[in-house]
């Protein structure tokens, strides 16, 4: 039996999808391109949060976060989209299989990431995300160059100075403390890979690291896009 195969059909349908993802994603990245995330790392401890806190205050409606993606249930009061993105397990591993995740790990029982389409939505709202993750997070963040991210990393004065603020913050067991301090010689290894970062500020005085850190993430007032 022949069936009528018509040849032309399927190449104009192939050209108008590969135009249509193309508009997608010419649309997709336009977002980013003008609210570039930024990725703030940094060891545990040195001041990251402190500084944050700081710049959303000065700059209140600029910024934002991302909204995770959690297989657990969610708890009164939560809606989802903003608290969490609530999602079947099934789904969840679903989208680990298509690599949208930054980074997910499983917790007590339930899955939990950050996903690139979470980070492009907050873009899209018209807000700078701000991503505080650590050394694995911001590889993975590298290896996406559709996210147009930024990376600035803080830098503690010294591991000596670095192990006297997480002792007086008194938030860690003497084990997670070695854990955390022995983690953050490697992210200050990592750090003085060329082309690790685009900015490090070292957190010595907090005035002046304040400042270092606002000018490169406000850049007077562009964010890091091109005028
Ligand atoms: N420049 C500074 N001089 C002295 N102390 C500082 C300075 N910056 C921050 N601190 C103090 O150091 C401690 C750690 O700061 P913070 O909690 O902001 O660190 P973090 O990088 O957000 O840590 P984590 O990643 O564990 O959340 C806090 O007690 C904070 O008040």
């Amino acid at each position: 039996m022949h069936y009528f195969v018509p040849r032309a059909l399927p190449a104009f349908f192939s050209r108008y999808l590969a135009s249509a993802a193309r508009f997608a994603n010419t649309m997709e990245s336009s977002a980013v391109q003008k609210f570039r995330p930024v990725v703030v790392s940094g060891p545990s401890g040195t001041g990251k949060s402190t500084l944050l806190k700081r710049l959303f205050a000065e700059y209140p409606d600029t910024f934002g976060f991302s909204v995770s993606h959690t297989t657990r249930a969610p708890r009164a009061g939560e809606e989802n989209g903003r608290e969490y993105n609530f999602t079947t397990k099934e789904a969840f591993l679903d989208l680990v299989a298509q690599n949208g995740f930054i980074e997910h790990a499983q917790f007590g029982g339930n899955h939990y990431g950050t996903s690139v389409a979470a980070i492009k939505t907050v873009a899209e709202k018209e807000r700078i995300c701000i991503l505080d993750i650590e050394m694995e997070g911001v590889k993975q963040v590298k290896l996406r160059k559709d996210l147009n991210a930024r990376f600035l990393f803080l830098a503690p004065p010294s591991l000596e100075e670095l192990e006297k603020r997480l002792r007086g913050r008194n938030t860690e067991t003497e084990d997670s403390l070695q854990k955390r301090l022995a983690q953050a010689k490697n992210e200050l290894e990592y750090s003085k890979q060329p082309g690790a970062h685009d900015k490090i500020v070292v957190n010595d005085d907090l005035e002046k690291a304040y400042g270092e850190l606002k000018e490169f993430i406000v850049d007077g007032g562009r964010f890091g896009a091109a005028q």
